[in-house]
């Protein structure tokens, strides 16, 4: 099989992720392709394709432009094939925060018009040294609702196990 995934990332985790499942998706002896959102090429010929991944990050309750105009211009596309969808956010990984995480893919599936076969809720990672004033404030106050975030200034809540999981029951579907 020859997979393509297709990435938006901000501030790198998603592009962390979308590495691991190339891996794991090699590991399995498939060919698999990555392609970073923010430099699509006109020339990329997406019928070579088998299967399809999109692995986007959610700031301000919506996933990167990019993403969501790649699967707004290809979404008969990507339904007719298998397609997997991940949507990266804070929310995923916060108790109590998991129907925010489900709104934003809910939205994202309703403005693109695609149904992926299969959906993951993933968490992302705070990187509070990294962030300046205002992307600070909006992570504290209108993602956590001014939960405190702990004493560590960064903080990975991807759960890799449940990624690796999920690549596998994907591939599992697709032969
Ligand atoms: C400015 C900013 C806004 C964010 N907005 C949201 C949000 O609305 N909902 C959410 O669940 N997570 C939100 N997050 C958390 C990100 O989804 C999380 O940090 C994720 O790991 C980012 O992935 P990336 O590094 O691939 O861009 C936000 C993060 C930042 C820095």
């Amino acid at each position: 099989m020859n997979l393509l995934i297709v990435y938006g990332t901000t501030e790198g985790q998603t592009r962390k992720i979308a590495e691991r499942m190339a891996t794991d998706i090699r590991g399995r002896r498939h060919q698999v392709e990555l392609l970073d959102s923010a430099r699509f090429t006109p020339d990329l010929k997406l019928g070579h394709f088998d299967a399809f991944i999109i692995a986007a990050s959610v700031h301000q309750e919506h996933h990167q432009e990019a993403v969501t105009t790649f699967v707004f211009a290809h979404h008969d596309l990507l339904s007719g094939k298998p397609s997997a969808l991940v949507s990266v956010s804070l929310s995923a990984a916060l108790d109590g925060h998991e129907a925010a995480a489900q709104k934003y893919v809910d939205r994202f599936v309703s403005v693109t018009g695609w149904q992926p076969r299969m959906t993951l809720l993933l968490g992302g990672a705070l990187r509070f040294t990294k962030y300046d004033y205002f992307q600070e404030q909006f992570v504290k106050f209108v993602v956590m609702k001014g939960e405190d975030p702990g004493p560590g200034q960064d903080h990975e809540f991807t759960d890799w196990n449940a990624l690796a999981g999920f690549t596998d029951r994907f591939l599992a579907t697709i032969g």
